[in-house]
């Protein structure tokens, strides 16, 4: 049995330019989710460098830190509804990945997914998701220092 958690980011160009559609996707969320944990908050430049630390040096990074501190966002604490048991081939971050969709704006175009429908660009896609367990904790340490001690599962 594995993390059973994922951290999802609702991004800037929902908030700046789609903020009515907020409910509407906090329902697509809960519809296989549970949201532990959720905030708004404004990202300062230093703190988007770090979120983003592993893609510093990348031809998109200016244009990221910028767009992520461009408005406020919405950093969740997932979990997926359906899984009791949580290994690599089933787990919160893999299903939160695969419910975002594709990071590029046409591939997640081609099939039925949250940024498909809500992105509009490369960089403007809408939503983030941990990659690993070993990101989806650190992810959430940086959001909500106190969640993981307080569960201690
Ligand atoms: N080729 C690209 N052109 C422009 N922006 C990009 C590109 N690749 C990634 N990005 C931006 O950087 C973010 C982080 O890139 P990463 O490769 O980690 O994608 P991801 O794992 O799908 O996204 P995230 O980490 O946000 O869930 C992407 O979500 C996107 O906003």
């Amino acid at each position: 049995m594995s993390f059973k958690y994922t951290l999802a980011i609702i991004k800037p160009d929902i908030l700046v330019k789609q903020n009515q559609k907020i409910p509407k996707i906090l329902e697509l969320i809960e519809s296989k989710f549970i949201i532990h944990e959720k905030k708004q908050l404004n990202l300062t430049i230093e703190q988007a460098e770090q979120f983003y630390s592993d893609h510093r040096g990348r031809f998109f990074y200016e244009r990221l830190v910028s767009f992520m501190t461009r408005g406020p966002i919405i950093p969740l604490i997932l979990s997926d509804k359906s899984i009791t048991d949580h290994d690599k081939t089933s787990s919160s971050i893999k299903s939160w990945r695969d419910f975002i969709g594709p990071t590029h704006r046409d591939k997640a175009r081609e099939v039925d997914c949250l940024r498909g429908t809500f992105g509009s660009s490369d960089t403007r896609n809408a939503f983030h998701g941990s990659g690993s367990e070993e990101e989806a904790i650190k992810e959430i340490l940086f959001f909500f220092p106190n969640f993981i001690k307080e569960k201690k599962n």
